[in-house]
């Protein structure tokens, strides 16, 4: 079994969870691009589901996969979303934000009723923060938000450095939403909560990859096989 395998294989659960008519949030990031693929063979096989992406790499998969595709302007109030996560803890609190779509990720997981996340086992931790922990921030001012982004991490007793996410370029990475990304390195976050308030907190910061509260089902898939966990 391969990681991506077991991606697959977590994806392809969560098909259980889609009724006909549910306006679906579309995660983002490898895991949740074989969910789309997956419901786009259902879609084409005569499901009837709307679907409102995540970010721009997910809307042009669902286009492709022939899903069809709505806004939160048009359609506010989702009835399930379904997400790669990059950490997992027994909570189902999560790191999100790998591939730098957590903003919009997050305001569709908010928008649903319920969350599905799903990922292979190596995602499931004990403790959040082993995955730098990205926070998404505007350009103008960086310097000083990231000073306020390390001592946010301090006070909420985890420092570590925060990093800007670069292209392999070498270019500032930019969200679909024009945003940079601070990558915070801080090995264990013993208090998710703390450090997402204080985070929130610091002008510049336009939204933090930690989920908490928003996960109803983990999927994981492992060499042992699926394993689904509720909150
Ligand atoms: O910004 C990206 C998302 O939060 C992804 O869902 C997360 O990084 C997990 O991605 P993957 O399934 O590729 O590990």
């Amino acid at each position: 079994m391969t990681p991506d395998s077991l991606k697959r294989e977590a994806a392809a659960r969560a098909l259980d969870f889609v009724r006909p008519g549910m306006r679906l949030g579309l995660g983002t990031g490898s895991t949740a691009k074989h969910f789309v693929a997956l419901l786009g063979e259902r879609v084409r096989a005569g499901l009837d589901v709307i679907g409102v992406s995540t970010s721009e790499a997910t809307r042009a998969d669902a286009e492709a996969a022939g899903i069809r595709l709505s806004t939160l302007e048009e359609t506010p109030v989702l009835d399930l979303t379904v997400d790669g996560a990059d950490e997992i803890a027994p909570d189902l609190s999560a790191i999100k934000g790998g591939g730098g779509a957590l903003l919009r990720e997050k305001i569709v997981a908010s928008a649903s009723a319920s969350m599905i996340v799903i990922a292979d086992e190596s995602k499931w931790v004990e403790t959040l923060g082993r995955f730098p922990l990205p926070v998404e921030v505007v350009p103008f001012g960086l310097a000083p938000t990231r000073i306020a982004v390390e001592a946010a991490a301090a006070a909420a007793g985890c420092p570590g450095p925060a990093e800007l996410r670069r292209t392999r370029e070498g270019h500032a990475f930019v969200t679909d939403g024009g945003h940079f990304i601070l990558d915070l390195a801080l090995g264990r976050i013993p208090q998710p909560r703390v450090l997402a308030e204080r985070l929130a907190a610091v002008p510049g910061v336009v939204e933090h990859g930690l989920f908490i509260g928003l996960v109803r089902t983990a999927i994981i898939a492992g060499a042992s096989g699926l394993r689904v966990e509720n909150a």
